[in-house]
């Protein structure tokens, strides 16, 4: 069985999913970085934000058929009605939630990751979350509340979900 982990940006997807112990892992920013030879960030400079989203479908797919325990997405992947149509097809999707000020609270305090959309007002983050939020509630068959809990607590708890 392949986990799909979804929310919002600093949600701790890339984190669990390199503390999952069971079978390999992809984390889908990771790969397109790989792929693509920059950040994410200089990506969005140097093109937009539509040719990343493109990448995005494309890696997305291919980690779906690729059998992986695990898949990491990125914040955004419930942008293009695609992947959401694609995820609410699949089985074992995890939403992990937590509330806007505690995402945000990560967000300025990871210093390893670049995140072109969290660079606008705090604002403007938070109505990115809000819109996106009902995306994440619609497509995700498995809801885990992550506040509070450390990444280790979140990994046992989707492994009790097998
Ligand atoms: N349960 C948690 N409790 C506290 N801090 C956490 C937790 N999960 C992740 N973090 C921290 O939040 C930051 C973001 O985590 P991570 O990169 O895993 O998020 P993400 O969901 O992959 O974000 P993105 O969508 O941008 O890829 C990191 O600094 C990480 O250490
Ligand atoms: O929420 C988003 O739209 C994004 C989240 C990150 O994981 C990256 O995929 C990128 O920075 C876009
Ligand atoms: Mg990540």
């Amino acid at each position: 069985m392949t986990v799909i982990l979804i929310g919002f940006m600093a949600a701790g997807k890339s984190t669990v999913a390199k503390a999952f112990d069971q079978g390999k892992f992809i984390d889908l920013d990771k790969k397109i970085e790989k792929e693509i030879g920059m950040t994410i960030a200089q990506f969005f400079q140097e093109y937009s934000e539509d040719k990343f989203r493109q990448i995005e479908r494309e890696v997305f797919k291919t980690a779906v058929q690729s059998g992986y325990a695990v898949i990491a997405t990125g914040g955004g992947i419930v942008k293009l009605a695609e992947n959401r149509n694609c995820l609410k097809e699949l089985e074992n999707v995890v939403y992990l939630k937590a509330d806007f000020e505690t995402l945000y609270g990560r967000i300025l305090s990871d210093k390893e990751n670049s995140r072109p959309l969290a660079l606008r007002s705090k604002e403007e983050v938070e109505k990115l979350f809000t819109q996106r939020a009902a995306f994440y509630e619609d497509v995700a068959d498995i809801v885990i509340e992550t506040q509070g809990k450390s990444p280790e607590e979140v990994v046992k708890e989707i492994q009790e979900l097998k």
